[in-house]
């Protein structure tokens, strides 16, 4: 605050901006931290994957207490360590062309720090349908690259830049090509800063793209980019590319781990997340119906009011019992958002498909994202 240049007014524009981090990885790790130190008022972070020990070289917001458990979920109780007060919104999801507009449509800004070619197209598609600035990193060996697309009304997106898709053989992972962890942590970090740059309104209006070489001399270069492409797709028609693009084809393959996951890929409009619920609860007048499909053995010790307990070996084998009649909507949690997902699936193959959800993160998330005192395991 006491910044000349920013000032109460500036940390009041932080404490009032949103922004929605995808992918809480290599990128995402130091881009949340700083972002969430910063004080901005409501960080989302949309994430599918959890924490693996190989991880830890460079995401750093988790840990050897937390491996295991979904990455969305680690990052924001690392954050909440740095400020018990963070307003953190945990989507224990992939992103898909299914929920990228309802899930990224709440926020100001949205980050790019995930790992694969899709996923930029989807991202570059729907922030450009959306009119929001999105910062994009990435980082792979001793290299990074920085660029925010979509700036003011003539900001290129990402497929101005790239208007066709990398050849496959091209394209590696963090995992088979190697990755110096501080290499993404210079990167993140400066996803977080051109971040607040923007809420601050000190953003270049000139589009540019950094390049990174850790080994370079100098390691940094600019490159200045043109203004929105007439040719471009996405930007002459936005949304369009959206409803009609499948990512991974025009990619050329192979699918990522999250679009085989089926389940995931496919039920979009069918999951709701915790903080969905609880606003649920609190604003409708009858209760929804909540099935909580844990052993009853850990029903007992902890439970949301009014829960029924279905234990997942008992729904399953009679499913039909337990489906809602067509007027009600049936909400269905477990204790980390698995086993919910495969009894909400055997409930909807029995009919009625769009009134059972399975809640996202389970009550882990409920714990996290709604009441801190819930006492889970
Ligand atoms: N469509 C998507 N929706 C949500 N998260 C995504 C999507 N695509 C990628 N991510 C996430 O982006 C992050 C990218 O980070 P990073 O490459 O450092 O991690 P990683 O995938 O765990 O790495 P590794 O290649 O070592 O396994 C991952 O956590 C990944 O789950
Ligand atoms: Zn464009």
């Amino acid at each position: 605050m006491i910044l000349d240049g920013v000032g109460l007014p500036g940390q009041v524009k932080l404490t009032q901006s949103s922004v929605v981090v995808v992918g809480a990885g290599g990128l995402g790790c130091p881009a949340l931290q700083y972002l969430g130190a910063a004080g901005i008022g409501r960080i989302g972070i949309i994430d599918h994957d959890r924490v693996e020990i190989s991880n830890l070289q460079r995401q750093i917001l988790h840990n050897e207490e937390t491996l295991g458990m979904y990455k969305a979920e680690s990052a924001a109780l690392a954050m909440k360590r740095i400020n018990s007060e963070l307003t953190v919104d945990v989507m224990a999801v992939a992103l898909t062309a299914d929920n990228a507009m309802s899930l990224l449509h709440p926020y100001d800004i949205i980050l790019d720090c995930t790992d694969n070619v899709p996923t930029r197209y989807l991202l570059s598609d729907a922030s450009v349908a959306l009119k929001k600035p999105l910062v994009s990193g990435a980082a792979q060996k001793f290299e990074g690259q920085l660029c925010v697309f979509n700036l003011g009304t003539n900001g290129p997106c990402y497929r101005c830049l790239y208007p066709q898709p990398p050849p496959q053989e091209s394209v590696g992972s963090c995992s088979e090509l190697g990755i110096l962890g501080v290499v993404t942590g210079i990167i993140g970090n400066m996803q977080a800063l051109e971040t607040i740059k923007i809420i601050l309104g000190k953003e270049d209006q000139s589009p540019s793209l950094l390049l990174f070489s850790a080994l370079g001399s100098p390691p940094f270069r600019s490159i200045k980019l043109r203004q929105r492409k007439p040719t471009c797709v996405a930007c002459n028609n936005p949304g369009a590319p959206l409803n009609s693009t499948d990512y991974v084809q025009f990619c050329g393959g192979p699918s990522p781990d999250w679009v085989s996951e089926g389940r995931i890929a496919g039920l979009a409009g069918h999951r709701i997340q915790a903080r969905e619920l609880h606003e649920l609860i609190m604003s409708s007048t009858v209760r929804p119906r909540i099935l909580d499909v844990r052993p009853a053995i850990e029903y007992g010790i902890c439970q949301l009011p009014e829960s029924e307990n279905v234990p997942l070996k008992e729904l399953l084998s009679q499913p039909e019992k337990y489906i809602p009649s067509s007027a009600t909507d049936l909400y269905v949690i477990c204790r980390l958002g698995n086993d919910s997902q495969i009894a909400a699936e055997a409930l909807r193959r029995m009919g009625r498909g769009a009134c059972v959800k399975d809640v996202i993160g389970g009550l882990r998330a409920w714990s996290t994202v709604v009441d801190s005192n819930f006492p889970i395991y």
